[in-house]
């Protein structure tokens, strides 16, 4: 299908005009008075780029690795709740486009298909998001459902022990349909009447959770661990004594609300992680020219997450598909405008001080 999007803000300002009231706070909205939502775009902006003439570009490699899985570009699809909230084929339609173009799908564990039909549309080629639960044997359950679907990695979300505070679906609540069960949440425990669906899903998440909960994931899963929203060199150094990876996140400012962006924190978590830890980051990516920055300053892959659901809000499957591809196009074209035929070719003195 044919789309007539020409960027990733075209889709965004479409999608804002079909997604459903409750589903347009949810995805767009930030915690508080949404200062680092806002950031992560505009921090992009700053930064300038430093480009080479007289290279030849006339051959362009897009391609990387993360973790040893093969990507076409370095770009990635972050988890995110509640994909049938805007199509009825929900992550089966989003890991289907990731698929198609080489790229990755990282499930979220708060998803409306379950992870086995989620790999077998990503081709087996996706990660899974994990929630820690205050009850660790239904965590336990899913990190082994997960293992045995094939997935590559388990990205463990760190920076939401609680939700922050969006005040816009405090006005506008999400509600899930009456009779869809979450196959990874399971039915409602009576007595939780009173809490919205997200509400519902808060109270499960573990605000108890520590460091040494990662050395327990570890003893039940060989998978690699990735910890998604570090922001600072202490937790990088902390996540690479406990061998894990690094995904660098402000959650796309919907936590802590004037929380330093991933892409102004990368600096010091590359310096941090000196090498002994892959590192993703996310927020705000709209542009080939942000990959290429924050492939610069340290990051392996970049990851969207609301450009992606808005894909899937306008056209399903395709939609989604536009969306990565246009960022894939822009990739290429940034990289060749710059000087550079590789993606190891990037590095901080592709950015101007
Ligand atoms: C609607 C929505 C739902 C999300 N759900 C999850 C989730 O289930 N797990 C998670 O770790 N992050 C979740 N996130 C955060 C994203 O993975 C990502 O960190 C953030 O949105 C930044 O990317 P963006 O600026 O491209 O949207 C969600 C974000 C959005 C917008
Ligand atoms: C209660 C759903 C959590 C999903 C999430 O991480 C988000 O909305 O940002």
């Amino acid at each position: 299908m044919s789309l007539p999007y020409l960027n990733l803000r075209e889709m965004e300002q479409a999608a804002a005009g079909v997604l459903p009231p409750a589903a347009f706070a949810y995805y767009t909205g930030g915690a508080n008075d949404e200062h680092t939502l806002r950031e992560n775009r505009e921090g992009y902006a700053r930064l300038k780029l430093r480009p080479r003439m007289l290279v030849d570009v006339s051959h362009i490699d897009t391609s990387t690795t993360v973790l040893g899985l093969p990507l076409a570009f370095p770009v990635g699809v972050a988890p995110c709740a509640l994909h049938g909230l805007v199509h009825p084929d929900a992550e089966v339609a989003t890991a289907r486009a990731a698929a198609s173009l080489g790229s990755l799908m990282t499930l979220s564990t708060m998803s409306h298909r379950t992870i086995e039909d989620v790999s077998d549309a990503a081709g087996g080629q996706f990660w899974f998001q994990l929630y820690l639960y205050k009850d660790r044997e239904v965590s336990r359950a899913l990190v082994q459902r997960a293992e045995a679907a094939g997935a590559r990695a388990l990205v463990l979300t760190v920076d939401a022990p609680v939700l922050g505070r969006r005040e816009a679906i405090i006005r506008t609540p999400v509600h899930i349909e009456p009779g869809t069960v979450l196959p990874n949440i399971g039915p409602r425990v009576p007595g939780s009447e009173h809490l919205d669906d997200l509400q519902y899903f808060d109270s499960l998440l573990d605000p108890a959770i520590t460091w040494n909960d990662i050395g327990w994931l570890r003893g039940i899963t060989g998978l690699p661990i990735v910890l998604k929203g570090l922001l600072t060199a202490e937790d990088v150094a902390l996540a690479v004594q406990h061998g894990c990876h690094i995904w660098a996140s402000n959650h796309g400012g919907r936590q802590l609300d004037t929380a330093v962006t991933a892409l102004d924190a990368l600096p010091e978590i590359a310096e941090a992680a000196n090498g002994r830890a892959e590192i993703y980051l996310d927020g705000g990516v709209t542009r080939g020219t942000d990959v290429l920055k924050a492939l610069a300053l340290g990051a392996n892959a970049v990851f969207l997450a609301r450009a992606v659901l808005y894909g899937l809000a306008l056209a399903g499957e395709d939609g989604a598909r536009h969306t990565l591809e246009l960022l894939r196009d822009e990739v290429r074209l940034a990289m060749m405008l710059c000087g550079k035929t590789q993606v190891s070719e990037l590095g901080p003195e592709l950015i101007w001080r």
